[in-house]
This record gives C-alpha cells, structure tokens and sequence, in this order.
C-alpha cells in the first residue's frame, strides 16, 4: 500500500474532469486541489456538480475525462476500496452508519479482518472500538445502538470510521444539515482539532458563514464547472455569492422579508394542549390566515415532534387540533391531508421522496385525485402540473420524467416542497425547508412559503435556521418541549438563539402566555 503521507503535493489534486449522466453535463472540464493541512470549502447553487465531485474523488464513479491524483499519486483503481479509503475519507450527505448495529459493529464489521478464519471476538472489537473512538476523540460508549446516537454522536462514528482508513483527507458532504447550533460548534472544534494533526478537509456547504468561520480556502462551482478558487479572506460574501450565482445581488433586503404582521383574520390552525410523552407537553398555539409563525428550538425540544404530529405521523396522548374550525383526527396522516395540513418533513430520504419515480410523479403524489376522474390519474395533467411546479420553484432536472433520484440534493427538497403546496394546504407545516438548498433557492422556496399566507391561507414553520424564521410573522420558541418565548417580527439573532438554547431570561419577550395569540 502507498503511503499517504503528507509532504508530497496536494492531497489531492483533479483536472480537467467531466462528467455526463445522459443528457445531463454534471461536470465540465472542472477541477480542484487540497494541500495537506487545508481547510477548503466547496460551494456553488444546486446541481452544481458538488455531490458528482464527492463520487469522483471517493472513487464512486469515474470521470469521464480528466486526470486524478493523490499526492502526486495516480488515485488507485477503480473497485480497489481499500486503496482508495486509505487516501480520501468521506462523511456524506446520507448517513450510512446501520440503526440496529453497535457503534463497534458499525466501526469494523466492513473492513478486510486480519484473521478472516477466526471468529468474531465481540470483546475484542468492542476494545478495539473503543481504543479508535478515543483516538479521535469520540465520547460514545461502543456498546450502544447507533440507532440510540445523537446525529451529532453518529457524525463523529463516521468521522472516525472514515479516518480510521489512515487518510489524511476527508470530505464532508454538507456536515451541519441535520446539527443544531451547539452541535454545529463541537463539529467545527472536532475539524479544527484534526485539522491541527495535519488532517486536510474538503467542506461542501449551503452555508456560507460556516465557510467563513472553518475554511482557509475557497472554491466556487456553477453549472458542473470551476468558477474560482480563492483564499476565503479575501473573497467577500458578495463575491463569492455572484460567483455562485453568476449575477450581481440585488441590493437591499431580500423579497421574502417583507411582513404583514399579526393578522386580525380567523385562525386556521389551532392547537389546544397537545402533549406527546417524552416530545412536548401541553402547547396551545394559533395560526391566522394570512400569517406565517415560526415554531422554533433545538433539536430537544419538541418542535420536530409537534410538527410531525400536526401532519398525523405521531399520535399525541393528548389535546385536539383543529383546522378552520374543524377538529382533525390525530395520528393519522390521510386525515391530516385531507383537513388541509400541508407537511414538508424533515427527512426528504425517509419520509418525503420515491426515488424511483419520476419528478412529475413525485410532486403530485398528494393530489393524484385531482389529476383525472374516478381516481384514475391521467399522465398529462400529472405532467402539466408538475411543469408548473418545476419552473415556479426553479427546479433543475432535464425534465419531469426524469426520475428523481438523479436530482441534487437541494432539487428533491424542491420536489417534496412543491408536493406539499400541490394540495394548497390550509396550514402548510414545513420541517427545516430549506435544509441543503443553496442561498438562492432558499429566497425562492421561502418566497413560495410566503406566498401561502399571502394567498389567505397560513404556514407553520418548524426549524432552528434562523434564515427560516426571518419570514416568520412571528416566532414561537419551545424549550424541553414547552413553549417558552414568542417573538414578534423584528427580534435580534441573539435573543432568539438565547431563548433556544434555554436561556429565556436573555430576552424581553412574555413568557407563560406565548401561546394565546
Ligand atoms: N446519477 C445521476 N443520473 C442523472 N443525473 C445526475 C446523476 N447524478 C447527478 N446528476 C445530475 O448532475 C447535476 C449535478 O448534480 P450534483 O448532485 O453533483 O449537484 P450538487 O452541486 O451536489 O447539488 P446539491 O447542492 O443540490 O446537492 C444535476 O443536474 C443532477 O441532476
């Protein structure tokens, strides 16, 4: 095995690379070099190539033209795994640690067994598991279910999986997605402290001050080709957004923070003393017509779980919901739909997408009754519909057959939006909307959250992305499953993110009777 030690060239270094998935150019004569030690971003809009790159540097897929180097080293050939784990580590976008395996069963049951005859000492490969966790760092007990881990818990498995190789290079395919803020920090302590061990990474994310925070370098893509590569220090944010973009920002505040405040119209969701045991207990909150609240909180406390309630995906022990004056029979999703509840889940992978289907089918799974009569479902409305939706959301795909596998990541999360508005909900419930969509598409898919409540009906957003709450009428905090603070339009980042993680006395707002509005 060569050694992939650093000191000779970049860690890694791709030229001229392209790639074509039918008609689709994914990348386009593109590159990228790392020099050990580095902290580089890779950032740039949705379909941009990123995730194509990932495969291509992890050895996933192979380019179609363009040339690959490991410090200095041809990469390994393709299939030769063991090869290629020991240059570059990757921590995905999708995780691939099993649920119903050990944190040690996860950490080695993959990897070539030095005895292959001998057989599997559970004692042996707990302490071996624990010795690697301590190496890097990780404080989760080996013994435990993956499944029982934290997102920030199982992050750091991955991460010490994927060094374990003995790589000095690591990619991650936009890291902070599923964290809350506090998780966000212990990652970056995490990067920065391996980053001090010489280990170089490779960092593709939406957000572009964790760019600005992490990263020493950064490198743009647009439409599958190489834009810039530029220290981050001297790339201002208005910079590096054009080059993303290809256009000058528009000054000024951005369309979607324009409010209307607190509407005097009916309520169309109300919510009366809902409690879910181990979730939330007792929160009572109103949506108007015409508004959009913000139900805001870290990954404890409850906010999840009261939204996956309101879409009927869990059933609480107690409290009624009604929407426009009707009540809705919880725990059941057809239901839900069917009160008007429009619902964007947090997990596109688990709950929001078929992969093998088509965009078109995608977008209109929830309205498939309106799509011709006596339930049958007619293949040109269900088209027609969705290529409404795809050029009012600006989804990028060759077309609405296209299966939607094939998109971006940020593109199916436009897919399970425009689902949710297709049945132009009474009350739409969105998760983390924007979880993995670029800065623009963000504006767009906020603008279309906006617009439910401008068109007379209302929205409930659910997320700790502050960009997500700014379009908020107002904002509901909860904390260990109470709601704990309401902040009408206007709040500072501070006191808001205080009141998140439990320190309410930080802000002025009223307390107890948060929810009576
Ligand atoms: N297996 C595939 N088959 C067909 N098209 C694909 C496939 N993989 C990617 N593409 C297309 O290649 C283009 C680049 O996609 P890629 O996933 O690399 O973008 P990205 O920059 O990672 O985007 P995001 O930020 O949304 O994750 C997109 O137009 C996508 O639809």
């Amino acid at each position: 095995m060569v050694d992939p030690s650093p000191g000779r060239g970049p860690v890694v270094e791709a030229d001229g690379i392209s790639k074509r998935f039918g008609a689709t150019v994914a990348l386009s004569d593109a590159g990228i070099s790392v020099a050990p030690g580095e902290s580089h971003a890779l950032v740039g809009r949705n379909g941009a190539g990123k995730s194509t790159l990932v495969s291509i540097l992890t050895g996933l897929q192979q380019p179609d033209t363009g040339t690959l180097r490991f410090h200095g080293e041809p990469a390994p050939a393709p299939g030769d795994t063991d090869a290629w784990r020991s240059r570059v580590a990757c921590v995905y976008q999708r995780s691939t640690i099993i649920p119903g395996l050990t944190v040690a069963e996860n950490l080695f049951l993959d990897r070539q067994s030095t005895g292959a005859l001998r057989p599997i000492s559970w004692k042996r490969l707990r302490h071996r598991a624990s010795d690697l966790l301590a190496e890097y760092g990780v404080d989760v007990d080996p013994a435990a279910r993956a499944e029982d881990l934290t997102v920030e818990q199982r992050q750091f498995v991955e991460i010490a999986r994927a060094l374990s190789f003995g790589a000095r290079f690591i990619i991650l395919d936009e890291p902070t997605a599923k964290l809350d803020a506090r998780g966000i920090e212990r990652l970056f302590d995490k990067l920065r402290a391996l980053q001090r061990q010489g280990v170089a990474f490779l960092f593709i994310s939406h957000h572009l001050q964790e760019v600005y925070e992490l990263c020493g370098t950064v490198t743009v893509y647009r439409d599958a080709r190489h834009i810039v590569t530029a220290p981050v220090a001297e790339l201002g944010q208005e910079a590096l957004v054009e080059a993303m973009t290809g256009e000058s920002p528009r000054g000024g505040e951005p369309a979607w923070s324009v409010t209307c405040g607190t509407s005097a119209l009916a309520p169309l969701l109300e919510v009366s003393g809902l409690s879910l045991d181990g979730a939330y207990h007792d929160v009572t909150l109103t949506v108007h017509a015409g508004e959009v609240v913000g139900l805001a909180g870290a990954a404890a406390s409850g906010n999840v779980r009261l939204g996956e309630t309101l879409a009927g995906l869990r059933r609480p022990r107690s409290g009624t919901v009604t929407v426009a004056g009707r009540p809705v029979r919880t725990g059941h999703v057809p239901d839900a739909l069917a009160a008007g509840i429009g619902f964007v889940p947090e997990d596109r992978h688990l709950q929001g997408l078929v992969p093998d289907r088509s965009v078109a089918e995608n977008a209109t799974l929830t309205v498939t009754d309106q799509l011709g009569p006596f339930g049958m479902v007619l293949p040109s409305r269900t088209r027609a519909f969705a290529e409404r939706m795809i050029a009012g959301l600006g989804i990028k795909t060759p077309g609405a057959s296209a299966s939607v596998s094939d998109l971006s990541g940020g593109n199916q999360q436009k897919v399970v939006i425009a689902r949710a508005l297709a049945t132009r909900p009474h009350v739409l419930v969105a998760v983390r909307p924007t979880n993995g969509v670029d800065v623009k598409s963000k504006e767009a898919l906020l603008g279309a959250v906006r617009g439910v409540a401008d068109s007379g009906k209302s929205a409930l957003i659910v997320s700790d992305e502050l960009d997500d709450l700014r379009v908020c009428d107002r904002v509901l905090v909860m904390f260990h499953g109470r709601v704990v603070a309401e902040f009408p339009h206007g709040w500072s980042d501070e006191r808001l993110v205080a009141a998140m993680e439990g320190m309410p006395g930080l802000n002025d707002t009223k307390e107890s009777d948060a929810s009576h509005h």
